[in-house]
């Protein structure tokens, strides 16, 4: 049996009388990088604080490598690094007084300090940045330091609430790039409601939305969690709407300028055959033919309605 990084169980809290989540429940066993989407308020933070232990829950617990954070919290953060929404940095600090000062809340013995902090500035790229105060880093170098500090115990799983947000889009492209890195040794979660974010740097999705677990699967099946119905094709001689329409299987067709066509279809299989037939017996010359995938911004806008 593989071995449980992370188990949600029945996951729900209540800030004052409203719920923020309920039930959520989900298991982690393989490595990679998981992405925790949802719209804004959806309850993504929520349970990422849950799961580091920064926020107690109303009901369910979480098991991080089995154990429970509720109940044995110091040993559970052991095999955690979190980055908030908001680092949590010390911007009077210089890079290297900061993360000296984190390796010691992480328990890391003093003998062995100085070598993890140079590790964790080598890793993250800020080796040259160790004498700087922080509050003179851009966004991105903070973003950066936060990812250090989480890393710097050198946790199987690490967590990161909203990681790119308030970046410009180089610094974007560059934390996108660490975190991949980051995560060929270890266990990523990260919570985003951009839906890019996640087609560019995670492999599964788990998705919320109203504080509810939607979807849980990876980033292809979630692409093709719901059927896309229309087809594009490009004929060499071009027919009259209404005959294509006329075609068994097909609902609607729209003119994409030229012999380019949009076929909504009500069944696929007999659209394509008919639509094929008629090529051939009518001298319409497919010259192309292809199935449109919903975009994930479809996927998500459907989602969020259920
Ligand atoms: N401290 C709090 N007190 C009361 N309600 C809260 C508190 N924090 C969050 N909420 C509410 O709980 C719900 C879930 O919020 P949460 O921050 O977990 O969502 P989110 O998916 O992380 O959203 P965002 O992307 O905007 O951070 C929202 O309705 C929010 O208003």
């Amino acid at each position: 049996m593989e071995e449980s990084i992370v188990k949600v169980e029945h996951l729900s809290h209540r800030y004052s009388v409203q719920w923020a989540i309920r039930d959520i429940n989900f298991e982690i066993t393989k490595n990679g990088i998981y992405g925790l989407l949802g719209s804004n308020g959806a309850g993504k933070s929520t349970t990422m604080n849950i799961m580091c232990g920064v926020l107690k829950q109303t009901e369910g617990d979480v098991y991080i490598k089995g154990i429970s954070i509720s109940k044995n919290p110091v040993e559970a953060k052991r095999h955690i690094g979190f980055l908030p929404q908001v680092p949590p940095l010390h911007l009077d600090l210089t890079v290297e007084e900061y993360l000296e000062y984190c390796a010691e809340l992480r328990h890391i013995p003093d003998r062995e300090v100085k070598k993890a902090v140079q590790e964790v500035m080598v890793r993250c790229g800020i080796s040259h940045f160790a004498k700087r105060v922080i509050h003179n880093l851009s966004g991105g170098y903070q973003q950066r330091v936060g990812i250090a500090q989480a890393i710097i115990h050198n946790p199987e799983l690490v967590i990161f609430d909203e990681p790119t947000n308030g970046l410009d889009p180089n610094q974007i492209v560059e934390i996108r790039h660490l975190i991949k890195e980051i995560a060929e040794e270890r266990t990523v979660i990260l919570s985003t409601h951009i839906l890019t974010e996640v087609q560019a740097t995670c492999d599964y999705i788990r998705m919320i939305e109203q504080g509810s677990m939607v979807f849980s699967g990876t980033v292809e099946e979630f692409d093709n969690y719901i059927q896309p119905n229309t087809l594009v094709v490009s004929l060499g001689t071009v027919p009259l709407v209404a005959d294509i329409q006329a075609l068994p299987g097909v609902v609607r067709v729209d003119e994409l300028g030229g012999p380019r066509f949009r076929i909504q279809f009500s069944d696929a299989r007999e659209a394509i055959n008919s639509i094929v037939e008629a090529s051939y017996t009518r001298g319409w010359q497919l010259t192309e033919l292809q199935q449109e995938k919903s975009s994930l911004d479809t996927i998500f806008a459907e989602l969020s309605k259920k």
